[in-house]
């Protein structure tokens, strides 16, 4: 685990003296198909590659959406190897990884300098790269997703939208409560090098855990009866609770499948179509329990949990 100073590669931990972990802003925020950048990043099939990991969360909510919006033809992937140690992010074709398949690089960082030689900053994923320009265009899973949503609709014929206009104010509203308290919250608690800090994060994480239940008890999807990308971005943290952030991070109020409508939503989300190949328990919980060595120093790797995603769940009654 590191980052680059000056293009640099430093094997350094997080920041985390004042005991709270706070999450650096990507820098990289190009726009694919934006009126201003069409010149830049006009969207073409086979143009863009795709790096993610299959532990993260952030680059999983990009490989959902390539999913969804039938971009696997126009958008190829590179994984990493799940394991992040003194060198970052790493690749190798072990199991479920397919090693740097437009560079050969060995490392992530390398084209983080690749992009710019005096690069200064953290090296995470996802990336979505240019390889007509030879640069990144966004490291920004937020917004690597809202292009996606869109930008390449003329291309796959595929329409849907999960940033519907009439939504919009209610999807922004409910991700900022989900990002600021479930997605980074559980980093908060995992990361978190003070009590105090782990007990503010911890009490806010559930919190915000017992108004998302409370929401989906009512209604099917968090915007009401249509999924959408609010929901997405929830998802890929719920798929992880379980069996990494209930134990490994430390948030243990209670289990996710111990929520009755969570539990039951998670599923539903998990069997969407075709989503069930964008998750890979393997690269989850190798990654955080083997790349963490100061919360798990053995490494070990735990066997459980044993959960059942595609068992029957009630929400089709659910309007
Ligand atoms: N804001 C970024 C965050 C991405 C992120 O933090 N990814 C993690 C993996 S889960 C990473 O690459 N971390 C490496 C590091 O922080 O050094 C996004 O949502 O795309």
């Amino acid at each position: 685990m590191g980052l680059l100073k000056n293009g640099e590669w430093q094997d350094t931990w997080y920041d985390t003296s004042d005991g709270e972990f706070k999450r650096e802003a990507a820098q990289l925020r190009n726009w694919v198909g934006a009126e201003a950048d069409e010149q830049g990043f006009p969207a073409e099939s086979g143009r863009y590659h795709l790096y993610v990991s299959l532990a993260c969360p952030w680059a999983h909510r990009t490989l959902i959406f390539r999913k969804l919006k039938a971009l696997e033809n126009h958008i190829d992937v590179s994984v990493v190897s799940p394991y992040m140690l003194k060198h970052g992010w790493t690749f190798d074709r072990s199991e479920g990884s397919t090693g740097d398949r437009l560079h050969e690089a060995d490392y992530l960082h390398q084209l983080y300098t690749r992009n710019k030689a005096d690069y200064t900053g953290r090296v995470t994923v996802p990336v979505l790269w240019d390889k007509v320009q030879g640069r990144i265009v966004n490291n920004e899973s937020a917004e690597i997703i809202r292009m996606f949503n869109s930008a390449f609709n003329h291309i796959t014929g595929n329409q849907d939208d999960y940033y519907p206009e009439a939504l919009r104010g209610d999807i922004d509203a409910v991700n900022e409560d989900v990002y600021e308290h479930i997605n980074n919250g559980v980093y908060r608690c995992g990361f978190a090098t003070e009590q105090s800090a782990y007990e503010d994060a911890y009490l806010a994480l559930f919190a915000a855990l017992d108004r998302v239940e409370e929401r989906l008890s009512k209604q099917r999807y968090l915007a009401g009866s249509r999924i959408t990308e609010a929901d997405w971005r929830l998802f890929t943290t719920l798929i992880r609770f379980d069996a990494v952030y209930h134990g490994h991070f430390k948030c243990n109020r209670q289990r996710l499948e111990d929520f009755p409508a969570l539990s039951g939503y998670v599923r539903e989300l998990y069997q969407w179509p075709g989503l069930e190949e964008t998750v890979n328990f393997s690269h989850i919980k190798g990654h955080y329990y083997y790349s963490h060595t100061m919360i798990n120093p053995t490494q070990i790797i735990p066997a459980g949990p044993d959960i059942d995603f595609t068992s029957s769940h009630d929400r089709q009654q659910m309007s």
